[in-house]
Parts: structure tokens; C-alpha cells; sequence
């Protein structure tokens, strides 16, 4: 099927390091103009270090590249797949350039971030001005994104079997009473706040998150008891960022309800897409450390990766754009969705935003 409205799909993510000599100049971007501590880059590169300097992320993201071209050709969909990061090779700019010399200018953004936040939406927003301004072609490329999928059953769906996977895994061992211990990325209260007004504290980047974990919950497990909790957080401790940390919480699960008995726990990463560093350092080796410490079962469910399902959420996502789908037969499986489509970038939006009156 030749599609009409776009010329591509660029797959848009964070990226990561591949080697020792990537680290310090990959942590350098990430941070860049944002006062991260010194002691902080150094506890972080020392993650990246322990496994050779290599994030998993870019090979996550060149097998979900693979997976969603597979997609597309046994739908019979005409659409080619650039893939482009925010902090390392290969860049936005590459990825645009090349779609550019390829006759490919309308692009369809797919962002690898499920939630609303500085990091998942605005921050995506200015890396693309950037990146068009960068190549000078904001007059050629214009660039859509699709809406944040927290909500969208490919996305939900991985995340249900991991967790019903995992209670029956720890019901196996053993386990009387697991609880669910839903975990994202925290960001300052003052960003969470900012995400979406509306939705009172926390924003839209907490309500999508109980949303989400509620969905969940309801689909794998309905009578277990969850919880949401943090990690990752960085910047100046005297700054607010959402709690509880995963590993607080784990030492005070029983102690703050000393009838629950805890005894296992089912962690589920929701807040990202793949097994990427931050998962497989902050959860596989402090929050699965934190749970033996208490003396409590653990299994950590996998991201959504590339399971069929969220491959091909993601490309109904994207056809959903193409086809100009009215929001009452858009998929989303909250009362939060389907959460609205993000503003043009590039040619599109300069085109948009041409006052009436020049050219009345
Ligand atoms: C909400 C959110 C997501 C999810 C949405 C999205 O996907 O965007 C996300 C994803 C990711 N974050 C990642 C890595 C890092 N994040 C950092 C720093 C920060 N993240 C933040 C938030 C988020 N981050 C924030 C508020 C900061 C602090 C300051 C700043 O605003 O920069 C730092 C700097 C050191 C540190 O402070 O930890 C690193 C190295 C990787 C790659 C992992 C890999 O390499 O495999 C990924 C996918
Ligand atoms: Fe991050």
C-alpha cells in the first residue's frame, strides 16, 4: 500500500553508548546546559563501564528497527524506517540528512517513550527543531510524532503476560502474598507538575503512570495490591523528585504494614520500552538485591522490546496517522486516551503557522 500523507517513519530514540570511549563524551550530551554533579556522571559511567561501556539501547533499537520493517512488509506497507538518537550515533541529523537524499521529507516521528514528560515530549520537540535547524532543511522536512502510547494496547499487553508470568513464577516458588511494584523514571516534582497541569500534582506524567499500572493490574492480577515507585533519580538532592525510590520502598514494605506479610514481589519496568541500562543496572542489580536483602521473592517483567504485540500497537499507531483516525476510534484502554497528537515540526507547521493576512 503506498501511503500518501507520509514519505517515511523515523524511529526516534535516546541512545547509548558502544565502547569505554563513548561513555564520557555520550554522558557530556545526556547532560548537556544541565548541571548534572560530577559524582553523579562518575556513578553512572562506572554502570556503563561494567559492561564494557555498551548500553544495550542501540541494539534494542536496530532489532526494533528489523521487527517494524518485517511489520510493515507483511502489511504491504510502503513506508522505509530511518532511525535517529538524541545523545549518539547515529544522530537525528544523520537520519534526516538521509532520508532527505532519499527524496524522503514528510517524516513520521515514533519516539521510543511511552509517557509525557520534558524527556519523553518537549524534549523530543526541541531536539527536532534543532536537528532541521542543524540541516538547515526546516523548510523541506517537516516532522509529525505519534501520541504518547502508555494507554495503547500494543504497549499494555507485553507488560500484562510479563506480569501474569511472573505471579505464576513466584506462585510456583512458593510465594502467599505478592504485591505488584510498578516502577518508572523519576523526574523533579517540579517537571512531573509541569507535564500536564490538569491532572493536579504529579501532572500528566503521574496519572498516566496509575493509568497505566491499573490497567495492568485489573488485566494480569486484579486481586493482588500495587504500588508505584521511582528510580533512576539524579540531579541535586535538595531538589523534590517523585518518591518513593524503589529500593526505599522494598526495605519498607513490611514495615509500613506489618499485616501485609509481603513475601514476593512482582517489579514491572513500565516506564520504558526495552531492557535498556537503566533497567538492567537500577532494577537486575539494586532492586533485585533489595528485595534478597528483605528476604523476598523477586522477578523483574521484561520491557515490551520487540514482542508482536507492541510491534504491531506500533504500527497501528502509525497507521492511525496515516489513515487520520478521529480520536473516537483510536485505541486507548484509559480514561486518559487516546492522548492527543503532538504539533508539526518543520515544513508543515512553518506552512500552519503563515499568518491569514499575507496571504489574503
Ligand atoms: C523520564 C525519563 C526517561 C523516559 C523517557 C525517555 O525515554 O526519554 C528517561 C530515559 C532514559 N534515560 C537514559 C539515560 C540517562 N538519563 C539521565 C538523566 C535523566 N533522565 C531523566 C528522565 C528520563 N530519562 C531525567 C529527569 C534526568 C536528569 C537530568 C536530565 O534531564 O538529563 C542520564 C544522566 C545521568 C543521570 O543523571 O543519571 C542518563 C545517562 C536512557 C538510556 C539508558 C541506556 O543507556 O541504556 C533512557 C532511555
Ligand atoms: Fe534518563
Amino acid at each position: 500500500m503506498s501511503v500518501n500523507n507520509y514519505d517515511a517513519i523515523l524511529l526516534s530514540s535516546f541512545g547509548g553508548p558502544e565502547g569505554q570511549e563513548d561513555v564520557i563524551p555520550f554522558l557530556k550530551n545526556v547532560t548537556r546546559g544541565r548541571g548534572i554533579p560530577e559524582e553523579r556522571l562518575e556513578e553512572v559511567a562506572h554502570h556503563y563501564r561494567h559492561y564494557g561501556g555498551v548500553s544495550p539501547i542501540n541494539e534494542q533499537n536496530r532489532q526494533l528497527k528489523a521487527a517494524l520493517e518485517a511489520e510493515l512488509e507483511r502489511r504491504a506497507i510502503d513506508l522505509p524506517v530511518y532511525w535517529g538518537n538524541r545523545n549518539w550515533d547515529p544522530y537525528f541529523n544523520d537520519a534526516v540528512r538521509e532520508a532527505h537524499a532519499n527524496g524522503d521529507n514528510r517524516l513520521l516521528g515514533l519516539v521510543t517513550s511511552a509517557y509525557t514528560s520534558y524527556s519523553g515530549a518537549d524534549q523530543y520537540r526541541e531536539d527536532f527543531e534543532r536537528c532541521l535547524a542543524e540541516t538547515d532543511l526546516a523548510n523541506v522536512v517537516s516532522i509529525d510524532r505519534v501520541r504518547e502510547f502508555f494507554d495503547h494496547p500494543g504497549f499494555i499487553t507485553p507488560l500484562v503476560e510479563g506480569v501474569r508470568d511472573g505471579v505464576a513464577e513466584l506462585t510456583a516458588a512458593g510465594a502467599q502474598n505478592i504485591r505488584l511494584v510498578f516502577v518508572t523514571h523519576s523526574i523533579p516534582n517540579t517537571a512531573a507538575d509541569a507535564s500536564g497541569p490538569a491532572f493536579g500534582p504529579g501532572g500528566a506524567y503521574v496519572a498516566q503512570h496509575n493509568a497505566a499500572a491499573q490497567l495492568i493490574t485489573e488485566q494480569a492480577a486484579p486481586d493482588l495490591p500495587w504500588d508505584l515507585v521511582y528510580q533512576s533519580r539524579s540531579g541535586d538532592p535538595r531538589t523534590p523528585w517523585l518518591e518513593p525510590d524503589i529500593n526505599d520502598a522494598i526495605d519498607e514494605l513490611n514495615a509500613a504494614d506489618a499485616n501485609a506479610q509481603t513475601d514476593a514481589i512482582v517489579i514491572v519496568p513500565f516506564g520504558f520500552v526495552s531492557d535498556h541500562m537503566e533497567v538492567v543496572w537500577d532494577l537486575d542489580n539494586e532492586a533485585l538485591e533489595s528485595a534478597e536483602r528483605n528476604g523476598l521473592k523477586a522477578v523483574r517483567v521484561p520491557t515490551p522490546g520487540i514482542h508482536p504485540a507492541f510491534v504491531t500497537g506500533l504500527i497501528d499507531l502509525v497507521m492511525e496517522r496515516v489513515n487520520e483516525t478521529p480520536d473516537s476510534e483510536r485505541p486507548a484502554l484509559s480514561p486518559l486516551g487516546p492522548w492527543p497528537d503532538h504539533a508539526r515540526v518543520g515544513a508543515g507547521a512553518i506552512a500552519d503557522a503563515t499568518p491569514v493576512s499575507t496571504t489574503a
